[in-house]
């Protein structure tokens, strides 16, 4: 997928606010491919302006290359130099469009909205369902789980003296922050063979070991090895429990015994 390309190649334009980049996007997009016809490139102009965001440009860019998009712009791209056969917008997104370029020179399609179960799907309203723990809801109107990709780096190796070595994800800043507890999830390896490991998230500050600031970490279940450096990508699946401030390490250790146990029982694994 070209980024930002310019050249007279005729594209249909998919212009929104691609903020979550959810699954009405997702239609919209899959809706605005039916007016590609030989010789267009799909391109996706993204207006979005989340902060904090659900989903990282980074993984933007990677769903909408598997929807099949051929270009990506960002908004202060000058579509007049672009060879634009037609923009395809959602209703309401009129007035954006307007400040950005003259539609009147171009073709515009208007497509009603998207929905789930009759009911617009909102990026607001899934950063609220994060905010909240509410997983389960996030995934039903993003089309995927809630992801967050980072960095394996360092923490104060506690966790593999306590018997649960934990990786912790850095550069995750920008992203909505997870209420505080402990998750089951999926980490995705990325390299060259991408690898997937069931996980036991905990997002929070840490109360009992007097953390101070918000980390994610996570304990890969059947995993054993060096993950340092490697690139990452932690999914939600469920809210398990919320964070609690135990008295001692040793409650907290038995408590993720027990919080491993219960994973193992939701995912129909051996409990050991
Ligand atoms: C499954 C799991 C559950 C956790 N639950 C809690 C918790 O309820 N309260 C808490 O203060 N810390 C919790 N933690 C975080 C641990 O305190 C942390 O992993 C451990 O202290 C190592 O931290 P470090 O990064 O400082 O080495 C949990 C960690 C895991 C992996
Ligand atoms: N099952 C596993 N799950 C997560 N990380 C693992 C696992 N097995 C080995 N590791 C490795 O061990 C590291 C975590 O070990 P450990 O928790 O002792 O040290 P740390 O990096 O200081 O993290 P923390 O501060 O959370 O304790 C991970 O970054 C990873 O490279």
């Amino acid at each position: 997928m070209k980024i930002d390309h310019m050249d007279d190649q005729p594209i249909i334009l998919v212009a929104g606010k691609f903020d979550g980049l959810h699954r009405g996007h997702q239609q919209l997009i899959q809706q605005a491919k039916s007016y590609v016809t030989s010789g267009d490139q799909l391109a996706v102009w993204d207006l979005s302006d989340e902060q904090p965001v659900i989903t990282s440009l980074d993984d933007k860019l990677r769903i909408l290359e598997g929807l099949g998009t051929d270009r990506y712009y960002y908004s202060d791209v000058q579509v007049q130099k672009l060879h634009c056969k037609r923009i395809v917008i959602e209703e309401d997104m009129e007035q954006v469009l307007a400040n950005h370029c003259d539609p009147h020179h171009l073709p515009v399609t208007i497509l009603p909205h998207t929905t789930l179960n009759h009911e617009r799907i909102h990026a607001a309203d899934i950063q609220a369902f994060v905010q909240k723990g509410q997983m389960e809801a996030a995934q039903a109107h993003l089309g995927r789980p809630f992801q967050t990709t980072g960095t394996v780096v360092r923490g104060d190796a506690l966790g593999r003296q306590l018997g649960f070595p934990t990786l912790n994800l850095g550069g995750i800043e920008e992203y909505a922050e997870p209420k505080p507890g402990v998750y089951l999830g999926i980490v995705e390896v990325h390299g060259e063979t991408p690898a997937y490991y069931y996980t036991l998230i905990s997002a929070g500050y840490r109360p009992t070991v007097n953390g101070q600031t918000f980390k994610v970490e996570a304990y890969l279940m059947n995993f054993s090895g060096d993950l340092y450096g490697e690139k990452v990508t932690v999914s939600y699946l469920r809210h398990m429990r919320d964070e609690e401030n135990f008295d001692g390490i040793n409650v907290l250790v038995e408590q993720m015994k027990q919080d491993e146990r219960d994973a193992r029982a939701i995912l129909g694994m051996p409990v050991i």
